[in-house]
């Protein structure tokens, strides 16, 4: 069996609030995210998403359990190992993250200037690479704030690819984008891991439009995660916290599909 990208083993995560109560974001939680496969995390507001994704990329600690990314424990890295285990990663979240005052250009080749010790030259020819790939010609002189939602995308997708992640994190990366252009930029990420063959964790509100992409889907509800390999397996749980979801939600991919029809 190959080992999983991640893996969670009984992680649990709390918070303490002013009032002195205790908030458990994650109550002993269990899952494993398959190599080069996609996997959506769902949940609604406040569940703990963002948390999971900070735990993953260790920008948080957890209380207890372990978590496992290609097979090595990360709960004791430091200092060169962290960095090393961040270098794996991609990362989309749902602004896109674009720096403002560069260009399209220079917010791509950021990576590379920062994280190699590549010549000039050779960013310049895998930058224009990469916004040719990502149908960003011409536009790498312009900034961000004279693009649309989704050529951003496409500029934090081209940004996050520079360093060959074997796993790419998107944080609700349609927010914002109309349906045309959220159903476009989920294509080009299918298209660019069938390319890059990397694994995708999408974290997203998002449910009818991802679950599409999805290998496998994990519902995050009440600080408890279920794993599930289809939309069908999700609607016909029996378990509380999963039909609490699914009420909460599946009116919403009905009303969807019926859009699509
Ligand atoms: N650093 C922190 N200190 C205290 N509480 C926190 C911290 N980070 C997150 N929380 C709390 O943990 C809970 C989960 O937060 P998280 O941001 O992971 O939710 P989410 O599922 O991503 O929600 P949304 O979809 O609204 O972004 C929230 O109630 C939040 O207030």
């Amino acid at each position: 069996m190959t080992t999983a990208a991640i893996e969670f083993k009984n992680v649990h995560k709390s918070f303490s609030r002013k009032d002195g109560t205790v908030q458990r974001v994650l109550d002993g939680v269990d899952f494993a995210i398959p190599t080069g496969k996609t996997t959506v995390i769902a949940g609604g507001s406040g569940q703990g998403k963002s948390v999971t994704l900070k735990i993953i990329l260790r920008l948080m600690s957890v209380d207890s359990g372990e978590v496992f990314v290609h097979g090595r424990e990360i709960g004791g890295l430091r200092g060169r190992s962290l960095e090393m285990l961040r270098t794996q990663f991609g990362v989309l979240f749902q602004g896109s993250a674009l720096f403002d005052s560069l260009t399209v250009f220079e917010n791509v080749a950021l990576p590379l200037r920062e994280r190699t010790k590549k010549s000039e030259d050779e960013i310049y020819e895998q930058v224009n690479n990469s916004l040719a790939q990502f149908e960003l010609e011409g536009h790498e002189a312009k900034y961000p704030a004279q693009l649309s939602g989704g050529m951003k995308k496409r500029v934090g997708l081209a940004r996050a690819m520079q360093l060959h992640p074997s796993i790419m994190l998107f944080d609700e990366p349609t927010t914002g984008l109309d349906p045309v252009m959220t159903r476009e930029i989920y294509h080009l990420f299918a298209d660019t891991q069938a390319e890059f063959g990397f694994t995708s964790v999408i974290v997203s509100h998002d449910i009818p439009k991802v679950f599409n992409l999805a290998d496998q889907v994990i519902i995050l509800n009440r600080g408890v995660m279920d794993v599930f390999d289809s939309p069908e397996e999700i609607q016909w749980s029996e378990k509380p916290h999963v039909q609490e979801f699914v009420e909460m939600t599946m009116g919403k991919i009905y009303q969807s599909q019926l859009e699509e029809k």
